[in-house]
């Protein structure tokens, strides 16, 4: 069993996908019985406005509801360019295509702009919309009476003929997969998966959180209007009817019944709930009540839908058959950090208060490229504070931040991030699914880039970086010790693993300044001593390294530096043999740290 498994695991993904792309291919010429072709074809429409979905809710992780919207908007605008003569259906599908696309960004921007639920209400609002906007254009959408006489379509002059327009509906949707796959499986896909997770962590990697929501709803849009040009040529026919709340929750049911981050997920379970609603005479009188449920229930347990049970019953069997090789363990290499471009950053006066709550008065230090500098004190006087200011998470109320020439002050945080400002987070921030090796890349996203027509393409510039994201990571998983554990789940190391993991990754944007907040908290005695040669590499890297630590031992036997924070003022600054002698530092820090010291590594 063990020789099938490991033979089953070694055949490459695009193999299976292949194989299914032919044998869908074949679908339209195997004389299938006119309702089960009919149902296929439905199913691949179908499919293509779920699959939307997933990228836009289960990826970009936006709530958007709008799909139905789109679809109404692709049909009508096919519908009613076949009736003025524009029957050719490639011309129809790009036009409903970039209707879709343009509605998404429209839609997009408002509701985004406007936050919070606003993008689920908006797009809500648009399927709402559909019959009155049908109404208002009666006389070119036929209203609430529907659009009849569309006439057949045609490709380059010709005439459809059902079997040519199946194929047409199976290339369609091969196509829009292998969109999807590619994006998704780029370096693009796990930013939104780090996105969905916290936008804090994204926009900390350097990615824009506003454009790539709206990147991933925008371009979620687009199937649904695909989708609208082939169902208007499969019926001749539209009727607002087809495109209200049954279809919204009926393409919602789907798409968790199918898992939505996933490809795949999507197209099973588009499959399936028409199949569903074929075969169950009554369902449609129900459907309503029927998605409801499931949506409220499936959400609940059966979390990640058939492509999480999927991915789930292969690790089980990875677990059960290809148990991990024994390795020498050996805590990570000693190889050294490749070098950095370190900079000086410059905090020049920085205060900032929450409300009436004064967390820094007029804070001003220096961290300089290739030296740890440490920032101590006790809990509440504003260290962690400080990092967010750096960092681009807060605004400073007055003051200036620099890194090298550069001005950080009122940057937002992926514009720092993508300037050199890497960071680790108090508790962290490690984003469910994806695996150990791909949170590391995501801390390339910046340092490496490569655009999402790029990756989609899969051109030269998308290659090269694929291969350099791959060998760095490999080596920063050797400098780390996680080498072993590269394909597990991130989320699920014990948190001494994920802080080392969190180090990796911002690392891998090959900062100038790397800030680590707390990053020794909860690591037992081997990992500090991990962590401890890794500050070390790094700065010897040339990195400004700056260290929130309550880790005294650390400290100590880290920094070149060390900075003392006392109720948001600096109260001592200078190398460790003086701050650990300084009186006002041993009353107003190391009372507390005695006590409260995990041990240290000195
Ligand atoms: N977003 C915020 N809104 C309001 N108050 C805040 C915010 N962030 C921090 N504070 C307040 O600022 C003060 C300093 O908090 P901060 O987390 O910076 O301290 P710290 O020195 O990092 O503490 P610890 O060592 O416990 O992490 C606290 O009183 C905290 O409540």
């Amino acid at each position: 069993m063990t020789v099938l498994w490991r033979a089953v695991r070694s055949v490459p993904p695009w193999v299976l996908a292949t194989i299914t792309g032919v044998l869908a291919l074949c679908l339209p010429f195997l004389n299938l019985d006119y309702a089960v072709g009919r149902q296929i074809q439905l199913g691949l429409i179908l499919a293509l406005i779920v699959s939307g979905i997933g990228l836009s809710l289960g990826y970009a992780g936006q709530l958007a509801l709008g799909q139905a919207a789109m679809y109404a908007a692709g049909a009508y605008s096919a519908g009613v360019l076949a009736i003025r003569g524009v029957t050719d259906v490639l011309v129809q599908l790009l036009v409903s295509g970039t209707a879709a696309l343009l509605i998404g960004l429209l839609t997009g921007v408002i509701g985004l702009r406007l936050g919070a639920w606003s993008l689920a209400m908006t797009s809500f609002f648009l399927v709402l919309m559909i019959p009155d906007v049908l109404d208002v254009f009666e006389s070119t959408t036929g209203g609430r009476t529907g659009l009849s006489g569309i006439p057949p379509g045609t490709v380059f002059g010709s005439v459809l003929t059902p079997r040519d327009f199946f194929l047409l509906i199976v290339v369609v949707s091969l196509l829009w997969f292998a969109v999807v796959r590619n994006i998704v499986t780029s370096r693009h896909g796990v930013a939104f998966q780090v996105l969905k997770e916290s936008e804090v962590l994204a926009a900390s990697t350097g990615v824009s959180v506003f454009r790539m929501k709206l990147i991933g709803y925008a371009v979620g849009a687009i199937p649904a209007g695909l989708a609208g040009t082939l169902f208007a040529n499969l019926d001749l026919f539209l009727a607002p009817t087809s495109f209200g709340l049954h279809l919204a929750t009926s393409t919602l049911a789907a798409a968790v019944l199918g898992g939505m981050v996933s490809v795949y997920g999507p197209l099973v379970g588009a499959l399936l709930v028409q199949l569903a609603t074929w075969q169950a005479a009554d369902f449609q009188e129900w459907a309503l009540v029927v998605y409801g449920a499931f949506l409220i229930l499936g959400g609940v347990v059966f979390g990640g839908g058939i492509a999480g049970l999927v991915r789930r019953g292969i690790r089980a069997l990875d677990r059960r058959f290809l148990p991990e090789p024994v390795t020498d363990d050996t805590g990570g290499s000693a190889a050294g950090v490749p070098p950095l471009p370190g900079e000086e950053l410059v905090v020049d006066g920085v205060s900032k208060a929450f409300g009436g709550n004064q967390v820094l008065t007029g804070v001003t230090l220096r961290a300089a490229p290739g030296r740890v500098t440490a920032l101590i004190g006790p809990n509440g006087s504003g260290k962690t504070t400080l990092l967010n200011l750096v960092s681009g998470f807060y605004t400073v109320d007055d003051g200036r931040l620099r890194l090298g020439e550069v001005e950080l002050t009122g940057l937002p945080a992926h514009q720092v991030a993508r300037r050199g400002v890497s960071r680790t987070f108090q508790t962290p921030l490690v984003p469910p699914v994806i695996s150990v090796r791909e949170t590391v890349a995501a801390g390339r996203y910046s340092a490496d880039r490569v655009s999402i027509i790029g990756a989609l393409l899969r051109g030269p510039r998308h290659r090269a970086v694929s291969r350099r994201d791959r060998e760095q990571v490999r080596d920063l998983l050797d400098l780390v010790g996680l080498a072993r554990v590269a394909d597990a789940e991130a989320s699920s190391l014990p948190l001494g693993q994920r802080r080392l993991l969190e180090v990796a990754r911002a690392i891998a944007s090959r900062p100038k300044v790397l800030l680590l907040d707390e990053a020794a908290s909860g690591l037992d005695e081997q990992e500090v001593a991990v962590l401890a040669r890794l500050l070390g590499q790094v700065r010897d890297a040339g990195c400004a390294v700056v260290l929130v630590e309550h880790n005294f031992g650390l400290v100590l036997s880290t920094a070149d530096e060390i900075h003392v924070l006392a109720r948001g003022r600096l109260i001592a600054s200078g190398p460790p043999a003086a701050i650990e002698a300084d009186d006002r530092v041993r009353n107003e820090y190391l009372g507390i740290a005695d006590e409260a010291s995990v041990g240290g590594v000195a």
